[in-house]
């Protein structure tokens, strides 16, 4: 007081001036920290084999009971489904689920408009789709005409833009079919073969909730290098005669990182643009990626009743997404689910499946913390819970080699991976079935009926 009062007038201007500066630096630096936890992606590299034992042996406390009647039950179960039920609808579901990349269909509109068409709060194309394989053809044939980086996110991918407009992502292949990865459930780069998997695999359980995915083999000389942008040109190379790039991403450091044409093709997978604005949200059964750090759902076997408790996952559409999410993630071993999408203008959102390039990595190992929203809040949707029981004994590896069969870079999955997808959803309806034995199926099975979409909080 005494210093403010003896201080010329300039002086106490300039002593607020920084205290202002202060003040709005400190507001602006808490509030980039809060969009880069949102937006940045996250440092999962620092992770290694030993630490994710760390977590997974804490975490292995709180779901050991559970573990145990899987492991007795996995005893029983036989993958030799050979003598399939003699109702086995198999055949049906094939029909109804295979695509005709052949198709000759012309429509009046462009197949762009088509899918943009087909885009709504709950699913990304509908489950009748005659035009789905015209649409899929496209997205595999047209013609570039714009290649560009793709910024967003870890992986290292291409943005391009298909004659008539249409943008699309390209994952491009890094690993061979029979390739098996270690380490944590989330370790290595995309599967290209994973997302398109997914993608059918989506539609077979329902779900319908993935961006439009098909194999492609692209000419890097005659068909990017001529339409790149120069931001994506500059990062192209050659080692022996591959052509190669490395793009730009969070983990692209120069030509070590780069990917490599086979002499001038590189097989990929072209994933649609959804043009629709989106909300990002943190997944509240995200991993922390932080060494030594664990998550709260790994630590805390009543997690689900925190959820609970927030405005937008008392029991309604969200959670219950959030539910089918891990019940997908699971069967394609996708331990990555960090953030989710929803579409931001439609207050009932879906959330959106997108990004499953972390998936198929090791058919030899079910990453079980990934069904935790399930086991932990022990709720499922009718609509998918029935889809599953229909889809038991064989029949979801069955119906889903066949209509991968006609992915223009087929065959897309091996019989391991084709393998474990029966006994995860094995193990699934066996968690499903402990849920009714101790809460009763009116307080697990959820009909969809009875779901009101409600006012979603941002948080
Ligand atoms: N098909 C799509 N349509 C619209 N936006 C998309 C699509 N695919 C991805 N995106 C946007 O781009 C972001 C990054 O894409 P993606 O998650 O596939 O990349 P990534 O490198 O695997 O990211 P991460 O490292 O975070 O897992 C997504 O979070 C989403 O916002
Ligand atoms: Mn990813």
């Amino acid at each position: 007081m005494f210093m403010t009062l003896s201080m010329p007038s300039h002086a106490i201007v300039i002593v607020i001036v920084i205290i202002v500066i202060i003040i709005v630096t400190f507001i602006l630096l808490s509030y980039i920290d809060n969009q880069q936890r949102l937006d940045t992606p996250l440092h999962k590299e620092k992770y290694n084999v030993a630490e994710s034992n760390a977590v997974k042996n804490n975490e292995q406390d709180v779901m050991q009971p559970i573990l145990n009647e899987l492991e007795k039950d996995n005893d029983n179960f036989n993958d030799n489904f050979d003598s399939i039920h003699p109702e086995d609808i198999s055949w049906e579901l094939i029909e109804k689920f295979k695509v005709d990349y052949d198709d000759h269909f012309q429509p009046i509109v462009s197949p762009w408009d088509v899918s943009k068409s087909w885009v709504n709060s709950r699913e990304i194309f509908p489950d009748v789709v005659p035009e789905l394989g015209m649409v899929l053809k496209s997205m595999a044939n047209e013609p570039v005409i714009y290649a560009d980086i793709a910024p967003r996110g870890t992986q290292l991918k291409l943005l391009l833009v298909l004659k008539g407009g249409q943008k699309v992502l390209f994952k491009p292949k890094w690993f061979e079919r029979d390739q098996v990865i270690e380490g944590p459930p989330y370790a290595g780069q995309d599967r290209h073969n994973g997302e398109i998997a997914a993608f059918h695999l989506s539609r077979i359980l329902g779900f319908r909730r993935t961006p439009l995915t098909v194999g492609r083999y692209l000419n890097l000389q005659t068909e990017v290098i001529p339409v790149a942008s120069s931001r994506l040109l500059d990062t192209f190379f050659y080692k022996d005669n591959d052509t190669c790039f490395y793009g730009k991403c969070y983990y692209c450091k120069g030509k070590e990182s780069g990917v490599c044409a086979q002499k001038t093709i590189l097989e990929g997978t072209i994933v649609l643009w959804i043009s629709h604005k989106m909300q990002l949200y943190r997944h509240p059964w995200g991993r922390t990626y932080i060494d030594n750090k664990q998550a709260k759902w790994e630590t805390d076997a009543k997690f689900c009743d925190k959820v609970l408790q927030t405005d937008m996952y008392k029991l309604g559409i969200r959670l219950l997404d959030i539910i089918d999410t891990s019940v997908f993630d699971y069967i394609i071993g996708n331990a990555d689910r960090h953030h989710y999408e929803t579409f931001h203008e439609f207050p009932d959102s879906m959330v959106i499946m997108l990004d499953n390039g972390k998936s198929f990595g090791n058919p030899y190992h079910d990453e079980y913390s990934i069904l935790a929203p399930l086991y932990q809040c022990c709720k499922i949707r009718q609509s998918t819970y029935d889809q599953l029981k229909m889809l038991k004994n064989g029949i979801l590896s069955k119906v889903l080699e066949a209509v991968l069969l006609f992915d223009p870079i087929s065959p897309i999955l091996n019989k391991f991976h084709l393998r474990s997808i029966d006994r995860r959803l094995h193990q699934l309806l066996t968690t499903i079935d402990n849920c009714v034995k101790e809460q009763g199926m009116p307080n697990v099975i959820i009909s969809d009926e009875k779901l009101i979409p409600e006012k979603h909080v941002e948080t």
